[in-house]
C-alpha cells in the first residue's frame, strides 16, 4: 500500500497564443501524501494555478496543451480520463478552493440551497438529510446560527465567511484531496489566520490531503509540511518546512525569504523585493529562468539548465551553485530565520 494519494510526474502544460507557446508548467514533479498539506509556493505566474487547474482539468481544451506527464490519482492516470469520468473525480474527491469565494458563490441563491446542491450533486440523499449536511458543514466551518444564516444570500456574508461557505461546500462531498488555490489572498490578516487555522482543524478530522497554493510564505508557515518552490513553471527547490526555512540552497528561494515578513519585525525595517520580473514563459533560454535576477549568476547558467541536486532524502533543488565547480556563495540572512521554528515542527 502506498502512502501517496496525488503524484504527478514531469508535467509539461502549455498554452497556443498568437505569440507562440506559453510553456506555462515545465517538467513538475511532485507527491501529496495521504493526510499531508503541501504547499507550492512561488511569485505571480510561476505556474502555481495552472498544474492545480491540470489536476483539475479546468483549463480551456482548445488552447491547452499537455503532452507530457501523468497525474496519478489513486493509481489512476487522470490525463486518460474522459470529461464524464473527470466529473465524477472534480468536486467529489478532488475539490477545490478558489482565491475570490464571490466567483465561486452565485449571487442570486441563498447559500443554505448552494451548500445543499453541492451535497446532492455527490451524495444520493433526500433534500432533508441535504439540509441537515449542509447545516453541519456550516457548523463544521464556523458559521454562527448556521441554520439561521442557510437563510442568507452571498453578499449579506463577510469576506471571511464566505470562504468558510466555499470550504464547507468544498468538503460537501467528503474528499481525498481539497486544492487551495490562494485560499486566504483576499482576506485580511486576521481573517486569514482563521481560516487557515479553519483548514487544518478539518484536516485533523478528515484526514484530507492539502495541496495548498500561494505566493505567501506566510501561509507556508502556518500550514505545511512540506513545500515545492517554483519559478517560471517549474518547481525549483523542494523540502520540508525546516529544509526551505533554515536550509534552502536556491537563491530565488532566498529571495523569497527575504521579501517576507519577518516576526516582530520592526516595520522601518523594508523588505527586500526580488529586483527585476519573472520571464516571459513564451520565450524562455535554454539556461536557469531565473539568472537574470539572480546576484550569483555565472556564465553556466544562462546557456545551461541544472541539474536536480538532491540534498537530502526530502530536500533537491536546481541550481548551478550546486555544483562542484561553482564558488561557495554563504547564504544571505534570511526572513525565514525569524519564523517562529515551533510552527514547522
Ligand atoms: N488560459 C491561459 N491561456 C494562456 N496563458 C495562460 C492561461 N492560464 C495561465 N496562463 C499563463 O501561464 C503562466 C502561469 O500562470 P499561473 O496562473 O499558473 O501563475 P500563478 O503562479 O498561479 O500566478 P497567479 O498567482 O498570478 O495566478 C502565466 O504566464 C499565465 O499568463
Amino acid at each position: 500500500m502506498t502512502d501517496t494519494i496525488l503524484s504527478v510526474e514531469n508535467l509539461d502544460v502549455s498554452f497556443q497564443s498568437y505569440n507562440g507557446l506559453i510553456k506555462a508548467v515545465r517538467g513538475v514533479t511532485f507527491d501529496l501524501k495521504k493526510g499531508e498539506t503541501l504547499a507550492i509556493v512561488g511569485e505571480s505566474g510561476s505556474g502555481k494555478s495552472v498544474t492545480a487547474k491540470s489536476i483539475m482539468q479546468l483549463l480551456p481544451k482548445k488552447t491547452t496543451v499537455i503532452n507530457n506527464g501523468s497525474i496519478v490519482y489513486e493509481g489512476n492516470d487522470l490525463l486518460t480520463y474522459s470529461k464524464k469520468e473527470m466529473e465524477k473525480i472534480r468536486g467529489s474527491e478532488i475539490s477545490m478552493v478558489f482565491q475570490d469565494p464571490m466567483t465561486s458563490l452565485n449571487p442570486t441563491m441563498k447559500i443554505g440551497k448552494q451548500v445543499m446542491e453541492g451535497i446532492l450533486k455527490h451524495k444520493k440523499i433526500s433534500k432533508k438529510e441535504a439540509f441537515v449536511r449542509a447545516k453541519e458543514l456550516l457548523e463544521l466551518v464556523g458559521i454562527p446560527n448556521a441554520e439561521e444564516r442557510m437563510k442568507s444570500y452571498p453578499h449579506e456574508f463577510s469576506g471571511g465567511m464566505r470562504q468558510r461557505v466555499i470550504i464547507a461546500m468544498a468538503l460537501a462531498s467528503d474528499p481525498s484531496v481539497l486544492i487551495a488555490d490562494e485560499p486566504t489572498t483576499a482576506l485580511d490578516v486576521t481573517i486569514q489566520a482563521q481560516i487557515l487555522d479553519l483548514m487544518k482543524n478539518i484536516q485533523k478530522k478528515t484526514g484530507t490531503s492539502i495541496l495548498i497554493i500561494t505566493h505567501d510564505l506566510g501561509v507556508v508557515v502556518n500550514m505545511a509540511k512540506r513545500v515545492a518552490v517554483m519559478y517560471a513553471g517549474q518547481i525549483v527547490e523542494t523540502g520540508t518546512l525546516e529544509e526551505i526555512f533554515y536550509d534552502s540552497k536556491h537563491p530565488y528561494t532566498w529571495g523569497l525569504m527575504q521579501s517576507m515578513p519577518k516576526l516582530h519585525q520592526d516595520r522601518s525595517v523594508p523588505l527586500i523585493p526580488i529586483a527585476g520580473s519573472p520571464p516571459d514563459v513564451s520565450k524562455l533560454h535554454d539556461g536557469c529562468p531565473f539568472a537574470a535576477r539572480c546576484p550569483y549568476v555565472m556564465k553556466v547558467c544562462h546557456n545551461h539548465m541544472p541539474d536536480q541536486s538532491t540534498i537530502s532524502g526530502t530536500h533537491s533543488v536546481s541550481c548551478w551553485l550546486q555544483d562542484e565547480r561553482a564558488p561557495h556563495v554563504e547564504k544571505p540572512e534570511l526572513g525565514g530565520n525569524n519564523v517562529d521554528k515551533s510552527k514547522t515542527s
